[in-house]
């Protein structure tokens, strides 16, 4: 039976730039075999409730099994826009999808996983995960903002899938719907701008030439903070240019619930399994 380990590691000097590794012991220094998830918290690019440790539960249902003897796990902290509980946070976009690219990146290199991963992100996490899957951003080739890229763009490859919940998809249809989130789309982004555009995935045109893997895009009908129409939104803008989108919409889960639930364990377990079965064919 295998074992497990799991230990804080940084990627970078600040606090905030830390991550978890679930990993199995299990042959822990054969990597060919490994399929890695790296979970990409929200709360909105400021909220210090939301943190790494969302993904605790999914990572235990997935990685901490006694079956498990190849997946690993990664779950992401990255540095935060400010917020009346974290005044001093001073991160501004693209800092938030630059902390994400450092630390895949240094994944990358440790555990030489190749394409062999996947991307989970909730909410503003799930921004992150498509951000990081395209090189440009606000007109400038995002390897310029990564100091440890070393001129190459998520070396080893793009992941095989990316699994978004409750995510923000439109920055400019977001603030549309819900005028008072102005405020953290600013305190993030900056005052409203070309760079609302250029920083989200729906407003980006090129999906289906530049992304090969899978994209699941889940969305609950109870989410308080979020109606279908992000995902929605998302979902027809990449089938009109003629990419594939999975949209699995769920009955029940609160906005912050998702991540802890059942549902989303069986739909990464399903990705999962799928990409296993294309692997090995
Ligand atoms: N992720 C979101 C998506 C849509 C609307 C709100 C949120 C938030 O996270 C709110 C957060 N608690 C905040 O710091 O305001």
């Amino acid at each position: 039976m295998p074992g497990f380990i799991l230990f804080r590691e940084p990627y970078g000097p600040h606090p905030l730039q830390t991550m978890d590794l679930h990993l199995p012991t299990y042959k822990l220094r054969t990597f060919e075999d490994k399929m890695w998830i790296i979970f990409i918290h929200g709360g909105a690019w400021r909220d210090p409730a939301n943190s790494k440790a969302d993904a605790t539960s999914l990572l235990h249902a997935l990685i901490h099994t006694p079956q498990n003897t190849t997946l690993c796990g990664a779950t992401l902290n990255y540095r935060l826009s400010p917020s009346a509980r974290a005044p001093d946070n001073t991160a501004r976009h693209p800092d938030h999808i630059a902390d994400i690219l450092t630390a895949v990146t240094f994944l990358q290199h440790r555990y030489h996983f190749g394409r062999n991963y996947i991307l989970v992100g909730h909410s503003a996490g799930a921004t992150l995960a498509l951000q990081s899957l395209r090189s440009i951003y606000n007109g400038k080739n995002i390897d310029s903002i990564i100091p440890s890229a070393e001129g190459s763009f998520l070396p080893g490859g793009l992941p095989r899938a990316v699994v978004c919940t409750e995510g923000i998809y439109s920055l400019p249809d977001l603030v549309a719907e819900y005028p008072d989130y102005a405020e953290f789309v600013s305190n993030a982004f900056g005052p409203p701008s070309q760079t609302w555009f250029d920083a989200s995935p729906a407003c980006l045109p090129g999906w289906k030439s530049e992304y090969d893997g899978r994209i699941v895009v889940v969305q609950s009908r109870e989410d308080e903070l979020l109606s279908l129409h992000q995902a929605t939104g998302f979902k027809a803008m990449l089938e009109a240019e003629g990419a594939r989108v999975d949209l699995v919409e769920l009955a029940t889960g609160k906005h912050d619930e998702v991540f802890k639930r059942g549902e989303l364990v069986t739909i990464v377990k399903g990705v999962l399994d799928e990409l296993k079965a294309s692997l090995t064919r």
